[in-house]
């Protein structure tokens, strides 16, 4: 059975094509500048080179066009029609309390994801447009939704509710619900599994830190708090995002500089974080690199990015009296050892102690890093929110043609 994963954004779309027998990667790419003359293709079939394609592309359901079409494609393709597609999976941000696990695309699910546009405004009008491409496209084939918010939905309320009038909660929905809850429960399941310990008897600290960065508490499998809130803003120090602030700040920045509620939220989402306290730097590579040669604007937005990821951990320890396993994913927790050793050289009170040859060693790969006396075991492990995707989609598709996991995976047709 072949899975198409899809994954978009407002103006980008990310895409990778799973075979499920193997579990391995036919092809991947995306499109970006969806909505410009200058749309760009980039498609990569496994093993082979690198293909693009620069035309206008003006909607989703254009963008998904090539996408299949180049799938076929007779040279630059991996499938020989579109029927070799057999079930599409979608990453949508926000499923609100309606869903704590993935669920097959029919009206009702559709209907719930333009529900909650108000509380992901930047994140789910792409996805449910991603849908309804696909629904054009590929009109008989199984489509499976899978939410950042699910894995979040076992925290208590305690972890969950905001101090404000209950009218925000019964009314609004306004409350916790924590992001990237595909890739903390994939890095904490590959943790169990790597450590050969039941997942029911470990207490878990996960950072995902990438664009978006957030950090949760997983007691025995499941999750007990979590750092992004009602939105993907709040919580850690982010590129661009503010992360947690005095929500004081928001009226007074309105009244004094005369901002909009759209100004006040761009502000926050799209010119805070690393970009606006090094002074333009919104990624890390640029952070590090300024740091590097003297920059005291880019040292200090990487102290703070820094402290505010070592308070959230702190507080999860105290959440959860204590843990076992630190798990650091995603662009920045995969990648910057700097990051890794700041942070755990500041966890010694807790007795952890870092391989510092294990944590600087490069390449890819799950790989621990702790030394084998440390009280808490420390782990790199790469994110793979797309893998999770194609798994829960080929277990509902398997499941509406009542065939078992073995079967569906030897499904051709
Ligand atoms: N070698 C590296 N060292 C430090 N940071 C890195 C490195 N490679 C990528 N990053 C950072 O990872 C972030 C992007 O992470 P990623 O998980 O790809 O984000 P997203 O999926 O949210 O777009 C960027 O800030 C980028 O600078
Ligand atoms: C929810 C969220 O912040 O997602 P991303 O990190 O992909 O922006
Ligand atoms: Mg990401």
């Amino acid at each position: 059975m072949n899975i198409l994963v899809i994954n978009a954004g407002s103006s980008s779309l990310k895409y990778q094509l799973f075979d499920m027998i193997t579990e391995s990667v036919l092809a991947k790419g995306k499109v970006e500048r969806i909505g410009m003359e200058t749309a760009m293709l980039s498609h990569e079939p496994a093993g082979r080179s690198e293909f693009r394609e620069v035309s206008e592309i003006w909607d989703h359901t254009t963008a998904i066009r090539k996408v299949l079409r180049v799938l076929i494609d007779p040279k630059e393709g991996v499938l020989t029609s579109m029927e070799d597609v057999h079930a599409v999976g979608h990453r949508v941000v926000h499923g609100g309390e309606s869903f704590s696990g993935s669920v097959l695309v029919d009206e009702r699910v559709k209907a719930e994801i333009r529900r909650l546009f108000d509380l992901a405004p930047l994140h789910n009008p792409g996805a449910l447009t991603g849908i309804l491409a696909v629904e054009a496209n590929l009109p008989h084939v199984p489509q499976v939704v899978v939410f950042d918010t699910a894995f979040h939905q076992t925290m208590p309320p305690v972890a969950f509710r905001y101090a404000i009038p209950n009218v925000f909660y019964k009314k609004h929905g306004v409350r916790r619900y924590g992001f990237h809850g595909t890739s903390h429960q994939y890095v904490s399941q590959r943790a169990a599994e790597l450590s050969g310990k039941p997942i029911e008897t470990m207490k878990l600290i996960t950072c995902h830190i990438g664009n978006g960065a957030s950090v949760t508490a997983i007691k025995h499998g499941q999750s007990v708090d979590t750092s992004m809130g009602m939105t993907p803003l709040e919580g850690l120090m982010m590129g661009t995002r503010s992360g947690d602030i005095d929500p004081a700040i928001v009226p007074f920045a309105m009244d004094k500089e005369d901002l909009s509620v759209n100004e006040v939220n761009s502000m926050l989402n799209k010119h805070s974080g690393l970009f606006a306290v090094s002074g333009g730097l919104g990624d890390m590579r640029e952070v590090l690199e300024a740091m590097k040669e003297g920059d005291r604007n880019a040292r200090l937005a990487f102290d703070m990015y820094e402290y505010r990821l070592r308070k959230y951990i702190g507080a999860y320890a105290a959440a959860m009296n204590g843990f076992d396993t630190l798990i650091f994913t995603a662009g920045v927790g995969e990648n910057s050892a700097l990051l890794r050793e700041v942070i755990c050289s500041q966890l010694s009170y807790l007795g952890l102690t870092l391989d510092t040859e294990a944590n600087e060693r490069k390449g890819g790969g799950d790989r621990k890093i702790s030394s084998p006396d440390s009280k808490v075991d420390v782990w790199v492990i790469p994110t793979n929110e797309e893998l999770v995707i194609a798994r829960d989609t080929f277990r509902e598709a398997a499941r509406i043609r009542g065939l078992s996991d073995e079967e569906a995976g030897a499904v051709t047709c």
